[in-house]
């Protein structure tokens, strides 16, 4: 068995990568030239890298006529929301356009790989409280570029598998978090913050942005093993959320946070942190997702925070 995945670079790709290999399934991870391979270093004599602009079509068709991969596992995007305000051309131009060309190189080739499209929470965008926690039935009321982007990836998916019939999933997946979770995102951020006053090398003030928002956050290592699921046991065609049902505000990662320092901290709000708009809450009702696979979040909000903090000390030792 033959996966790929787009972004194995990254956070969640790193991760993916790890529990395929566990898995005893062969990979295959695209990369562009400046990729930095910082997280996946440990990985690299077991499986293959391939130099892959999904930007370029005909380098995304060389890549599958050589790869030919039966899972394919689309995680490549622009995926912090912030940047999308500032760069919405890019965010829209690099989400749609790399997986269209990756949707049309399986089209055109004939391949017949099961494909997880790797969707967001953020396109159920301005949720209303009594729509809580949200199923897949509920309006879509993006508000950031960054969603329409991926309200995009998600209908596409949708347009080829009902137009030429690809074996295409996808699953809107909430915030996920733990090791190796890129710096700009909110866990990640006050844990190295956190972390870098401990060692001494910044005072110990953290900058927080809106602490009222609420999500729904679970571990990498959780969302990982759902996405292998989705492609061994859901249907093409549908979407499926992939969340833990539990809301936490903004608020409540800081105090774990805090609560695992050894330092006392003061906390301030930082003006440049906060959105042209932010989603208030997002929580996920995952009830299809676990009838159609049985999977449900098995390591704690705790725990997920502790690890990350735990990685932050040892990458800034
Ligand atoms: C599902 C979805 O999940 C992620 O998107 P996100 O929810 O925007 O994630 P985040 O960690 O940047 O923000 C979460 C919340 O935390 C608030 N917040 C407060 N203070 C800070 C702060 O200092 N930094 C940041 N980044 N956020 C802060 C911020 O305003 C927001 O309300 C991506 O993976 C995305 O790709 C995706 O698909």
């Amino acid at each position: 068995m033959k996966a790929l995945i787009t972004g194995i670079t990254g956070f969640v790709g790193s991760h993916l990568a790890e529990h395929l290999l566990s898995q005893g399934i062969e990979v295959t991870g695209t990369i562009r030239s400046h990729s930095s391979l910082r997280h996946i270093r440990h990985l690299l004599p077991d499986m293959r890298l391939y130099e892959c602009e999904l930007m370029d079509p005909d380098a995304v068709e060389r890549m599958m006529t050589e790869v030919r991969p039966d899972l394919i596992f689309h995680l490549a995007a622009q995926s912090y929301v912030p940047l999308s305000w500032e760069s919405p051309a890019e965010t829209l131009t690099n989400n749609i356009m790399g997986q269209i060309h990756l949707l049309e190189a399986i089209r055109k080739l004939d391949l017949t790989p099961k494909v997880l499209i790797a969707c967001s929470s953020e396109e159920y965008g301005q949720v209303q409280e009594d729509e809580v926690p949200v199923t897949e039935m509920n309006p879509l009321r993006p508000i950031s570029p960054y969603a329409v982007s991926k309200i995009a990836q998600d209908y596409l998916g949708y347009q080829y598998y009902k137009t030429y019939n690809l074996h295409i999933v996808r699953t809107r997946t909430f915030n996920h978090s733990g090791p190796r979770r890129g710096e700009q995102f909110v866990t990640s951020n006050f844990a190295k913050q956190i972390a870098e006053i401990e060692k001494g090398f910044k005072p110990p003030v953290l900058y927080v942005g809106n602490l009222d928002a609420t999500r729904d956050f679970m571990d990498v290592r959780d969302v990982v093993r759902a996405y292998r699921m989705a492609l061994d046991y859901c249907q093409p065609g549908e979407i499926y959320n992939i969340a833990s049902g539990q809301g936490r505000e903004v608020r409540e990662v800081l105090q774990v946070l805090l609560g695992f320092s050894t330092v006392d901290i003061t906390v301030e709000e930082d003006k440049t942190r906060l959105r042209p708009s932010d989603v208030k809450v997002l929580v996920g009702d995952y009830t299809k997702f676990y009838r159609q696979t049985g999977w449900t979040p098995e390591i704690s909000f705790e725990q997920s925070l502790n690890d990350l903090l735990n990685y932050w000390r040892h990458e800034l030792a």
